[in-house]
């Protein structure tokens, strides 16, 4: 159970309403900007403090996934010690040619972390990058669920995903 106080802080900075099409192609009345809540580091440590029950007693690596799990991923590797790992939408055309950057993760027990989760699409299209750079993917955390029903990954059923918030925990 999210603390109240932070929901709606998150609320208040961070859900706003009109018309905005999201990742999937959903039309949706509500938009969560991660990014202002992730800008304020006072509110960012009390959403990764928040994530830090959520992660599996194991994991080795943290997962961030671009853009904006990236920052929660560092917020929570600043807390924990645990190494963190950033996943590109696509690998880098050049240099080091990486999509998944940051801490070796092959071989490792990893964890995507991610900023709100609608459908699962981008998380399953990270988890294939990151499964490719040879990581055992152990569970998914995000800040915000916004899918329908327990949050889950509809392409990778067996994964275990947790949230801090949901929608509903930020008024819809
Ligand atoms: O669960 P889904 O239906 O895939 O939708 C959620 C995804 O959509 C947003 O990504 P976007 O690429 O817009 O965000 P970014 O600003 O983090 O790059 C969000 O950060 C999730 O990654
Ligand atoms: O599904 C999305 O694209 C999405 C929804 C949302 O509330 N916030 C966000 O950053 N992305």
């Amino acid at each position: 159970m999210i603390d109240p106080t932070l929901a709606a802080d998150i609320r208040e900075i961070a859900s706003l309403q009109g018309t905005f099409r999201l990742r999937s192609g959903q039309i949706s009345r509500t938009y969560f900007d991660k990014y202002r809540f992730e800008a304020d580091p006072a509110l960012l440590r009390r959403v990764a403090n928040e994530m830090l029950p959520l992660l599996p007693a194991d994991t080795e690596v943290l997962a961030g996934l671009e853009l904006g799990g990236v920052p929660i991923a560092t917020a929570v590797s600043l807390v924990t010690g645990l190494p963190a790992a950033f996943v590109r939408k696509e690998a880098k055309e050049y240099g080091t040619c990486l999509a998944v950057e940051g801490a070796d993760v092959r071989g490792k027990r990893v964890v995507l972390i991610e900023d709100v989760i609608t459908t699962g699409g981008a998380v399953a299209d990270a988890a294939r990058l990151v499964s490719a750079a040879g990581a055992d993917i152990i569970g998914v955390v995000c800040a915000i669920w916004r899918g329908n029903g327990k949050p889950a990954i509809a392409a990778l059923p067996d994964m275990p995903v947790t949230a801090a918030m949901t929608a509903a925990d930020l008024g819809g």
